[in-house]
């Protein structure tokens, strides 16, 4: 990109319009700042300046985008990072805050048709060249278009609220034009997404999950079944949207992209629209079944926690500690035989369930009270259970605890997974792969996919790298 200096010293590059270069701003809405001047542009450090006393600087990798009012009011929607508050951790810090940024066009000439063709070449040329810096993938000038599925049930049932505070504005803020569905029942959104639902889905440029990762685990199944699913997931763009009990993926997310893990954080990085290729994986049962997973597969305690504390529902995140406690008072073993392909071996056809697998795979035949498969940092909101994997690092880590550990072994375990530091624990044995196999030899526990429950018996898994495309 072609550049020139301006008297500020300010980049303007050839593809900030030049026709705008005559247009001048000033701070004040009621226009009487005497301290107008035009909108300059940095490329290197992507702000706009509009110099006064003081200058206003945007850095446009706080924003979403801009429109411009008939009244000739320029709004460009900035999301900062709201400064520390006394006393408030460094991490805390980091949460995004709307501070939108109003300049109002100065009708230099005095005359009214001149004012209002300024206006209108703000809305042709301005708007959509701040919405394009803003995106930085260049897709910020076209009007996006979202389906926005709504688990009004996830967690504390807050997700209308969450889709009317945050997602509707700060997508309006970005260009997008979400079409909501609320969904109607467990298993609408797996139909959604299957072939024959008799909805386009190749008409949005991505869906959007407001739930929990059960909202978005069904939405894999359905996608599954696809006869397209390869092209679909490759033209159409996944988000969550945090709003269930868990949400691994959206605290993965925010991680990720080292952000506080807040449902702000979650809009915003759909908003700036850089969906990158990331793992899902395919499991498969001896009862014939397949599921499609983006999280985790946990056996032993973890599932038992997960799944035997619905019945604690109403206490929202907090039911999994309350349950935690209980389990490990009454601790079980579980017995299994573990196979594993470890990572950087070659990776062929997965072999059947019921055949045997072959010499570069490891066995291991023991008493277990922890296995947990990870894609993700992050299996719920404040549990780093897996610090070291990436979403497209083409692996799981499995985290395991033998049955030989203690009691405390265990809890001191559980009390790490906030932190991650479990992973330098003695006790945490920590296996990298790329496929695994689970069979099962005792049947005291439950098999729970990214937090489904699914039939018990042996099961296998294998990465998919790269197979769907994810805001993160
Ligand atoms: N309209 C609905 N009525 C009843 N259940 C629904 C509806 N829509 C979706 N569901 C079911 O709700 C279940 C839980 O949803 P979700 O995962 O969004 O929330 P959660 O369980 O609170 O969060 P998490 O999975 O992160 O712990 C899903 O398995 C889905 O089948």
């Amino acid at each position: 990109m072609s550049s020139v200096h301006n008297q500020n010293g300010l980049a303007s590059p050839a593809s900030w319009p030049d026709a705008c270069n005559s247009l001048k701003f000033s701070q004040s809405s009621d226009g009487t700042d005497s301290t107008s001047s035009h909108l300059a542009l940095d490329v290197q450090s992507n702000s706009l300046t509009l110099s006064g006393s003081p200058d206003v600087v945007i850095g446009l990798g706080d924003c979403l985008g801009a429109s411009i009012h008939p009244s000739g009011l320029l709004s460009i929607y900035c999301y900062p990072m709201t400064k520390p508050k006394c006393g408030s951790s460094a991490t805390k810090a980091r949460i995004r805050a709307p501070s939108p940024i109003s300049l109002q066009l100065e009708n230099t000439s005095g005359d009214a048709t001149k004012f209002s063709s300024d206006i209108a070449l703000c809305d042709s040329t301005l708007v959509p060249a701040i919405r394009r810096l803003c995106t930085g993938s260049g897709v910020g000038e076209r009007r996006r278009k979202f389906l926005v599925l709504v688990n009004p049930f996830s967690g504390k049932k807050q997700g209308n609220q969450i889709c009317e505070t945050f997602v509707k504005p700060m997508f309006e803020h970005a260009n997008i034009e979400p079409v909501v569905l609320v969904t109607e029942r467990a298993g609408h959104a797996t139909d959604l997404m299957k072939n024959d639902s008799g909805t386009d889905l190749y008409q949005y440029d991505a869906i959007i999950a407001v739930g929990g990762d059960g909202l978005l685990y069904e939405m894999m199944q359905g996608a599954q079944l696809r006869s397209d699913k390869a092209e679909f997931f490759d033209r159409v763009a996944f988000g969550i949207v945090p709003a269930g009990s868990g949400n691994g993926l959206a605290a993965s997310v925010s991680h990720g992209c080292d952000e506080f893990d807040a449902t702000i954080t979650n809009v915003f990085v759909i908003c700036k629209g850089e969906a990158k290729k990331s793992d899902l994986s395919l499991y498969q049962t001896a009862a014939g079944n397949s599921y499609t997973s983006f999280l985790s597969l946990s056996w032993g305690i973890v599932a038992d926690v997960d799944l035997e504390s619905e019945v604690l529902r109403a206490l929202g995140s907090m039911r999994f500690d309350v349950y935690a406690v209980w389990r490990m008072i009454a601790l079980k073993q579980y017995r299994a035989k573990l196979s594993y392909l470890p990572a950087g071996v070659e990776i062929g056809a997965m072999p059947p369930i019921d055949q045997p697998v072959d010499g570069n795979w490891t066995t291991i035949e023991d008493n277990f009270l922890c296995f947990w498969a990870l894609q993700t940092t992050h299996a719920s909101q404040g549990m780093f259970t897996s610090p070291a994997s990436r979403m497209n690092d083409g692996k799981f880590h499995i985290y395991v605890v033998r049955g030989k550990a203690s009691r405390l072994n265990l809890l001191t375990s559980f009390l790490a997974f906030e932190d991650g530091s479990h992973v330098k624990q003695k006790h945490m044995e920590i296996i990298e792969c790329t496929a695994f196999r689970l069979e099962p030899l005792s049947d005291n526990s439950h098999l729970d996919i990214d937090g489904e429950e699914v039939e018990y018996g042996a099961i296998q898994a294998q990465v998919q790298a790269g197979a769907w495309k994810v805001f993160y």
